[in-house]
C-alpha cells in the first residue's frame, strides 16, 4: 500500500549550503510546516525556524520550536559542552511535532555532524526515519560531497528522496551525481537575486507535489 510521504528530512553536503532556503521553498511548495530540531549560533542571530516562517510565510500552528538552540557557532555537540549540557538523538525525537499535514525537519549542518559524543545527525535520520533531500552546491567539489552523503544515508538504511543542486547550471555534475549515486535530482536551484518571500515563492515552482512513495 503506497501512501504519501508527508515528511522529509533536508540535510546538506555542508552548512550553509542552503538547507534553510531549500527548506522555505518546500515548505511553500507543499504547504509543509516546519522543523529545525537543533539550532545553533544562537549567538550570532542563527534562526532558521525564524528565516522559513518569514520566507514561506508559515502559519503559527506550521512552526515549531526546536527541540534545543544552543548559542555557540558550533555543531551541537560542541555548542551544547560549552553550555556545560548535552542532549541525546531520542531527546530531541521527545520533541517531534505531529503537524496535521507535510512536515519538513532541517538538519544541523550535514551528515556527520555531532549530536553529542556518540551520535550524530545520521542517527538522528535514522532514528526519525523519513526520507531525506539532500541540498548541496552546484559547483566543482560537489561530486564527491553529494556521492559520499548519499552512501552514508543509504549505508544507514534512509530511503534518499533525491538531491537539490542550489547555484549555477551545472549539467556535467547534475549527470555525474544521477548517474555514479542512482539518485534524481530533484531541481536545480538558482541563487536567487534577493532572497524573500517573492523569490522563495518562485523558487517553490521548481517542486511538484512530493511524489508518492512508501511512507514511513
Ligand atoms: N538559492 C539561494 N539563492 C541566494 N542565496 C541563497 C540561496 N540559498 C541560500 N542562500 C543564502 O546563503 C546563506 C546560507 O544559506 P542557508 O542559511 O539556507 O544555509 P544552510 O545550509 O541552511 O545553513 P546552516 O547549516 O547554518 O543551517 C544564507 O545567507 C542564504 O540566504
Ligand atoms: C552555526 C550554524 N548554525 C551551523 N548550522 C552549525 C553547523 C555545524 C557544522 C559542524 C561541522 O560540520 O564542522
Ligand atoms: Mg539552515
Amino acid at each position: 500500500m503506497r501512501r504519501a510521504v508527508t515528511t522529509f528530512f533536508v540535510t546538506g553536503t555542508d552548512t550553509g549550503v542552503g538547507k534553510t532556503v531549500l527548506s522555505a521553498a518546500l515548505c511553500r511548495a507543499w504547504g509543509a510546516a516546519y522543523w529545525k530540531p537543533l539550532q545553533t549560533g544562537a549567538q550570532d542571530g542563527d534562526d532558521d525556524t525564524r528565516e522559513v516562517a518569514r520566507l514561506a510565510g508559515l502559519r503559527p500552528d506550521q512552526v515549531f520550536a526546536p527541540a534545543r538552540v544552543y548559542a555557540g557557532p558550533f555543531a551541537p555537540e560542541w555548542a551544547a559542552t560549552l553550555e556545560g549540557t548535552r542532549v541525546s538523538v531520542a531527546e530531541v525525537l521527545a520533541c517531534r511535532p505531529a503537524p496535521a499535514g507535510p512536515l519538513i525537519v532541517e538538519g544541523a549542518g550535514g551528515v556527520l555532524v555531532p549530536v553529542n559524543e556518540q551520535e550524530t545527525m545520521l542517527d538522528l535520520m535514522a532514528a526519525h526515519g523519513a526520507p531525506v533531500i539532500v541540498a548541496a552546491r552546484s559547483a566543482l567539489g560537489t561530486i564527491n560531497h553529494t556521492l559520499l552523503t548519499v552512501g552514508a544515508l543509504r549505508d544507514r538504511g534512509l530511503q534518499v528522496h533525491g538531491v537539490v543542486l542550489i547555484g549555477p547550471p551545472a549539467p556535467h555534475n547534475r549527470a555525474a551525481i544521477e548517474r555514479h549515486g542512482a539518485v534524481p535530482v530533484l531541481a536545480d536551484l538558482p541563487l536567487l537575486g534577493e532572497v524573500t518571500p517573492e523569490t522563495v515563492a518562485q523558487a517553490a515552482a521548481l517542486f511538484g507535489p512530493p511524489e508518492l512513495a512508501h511512507g514511513h
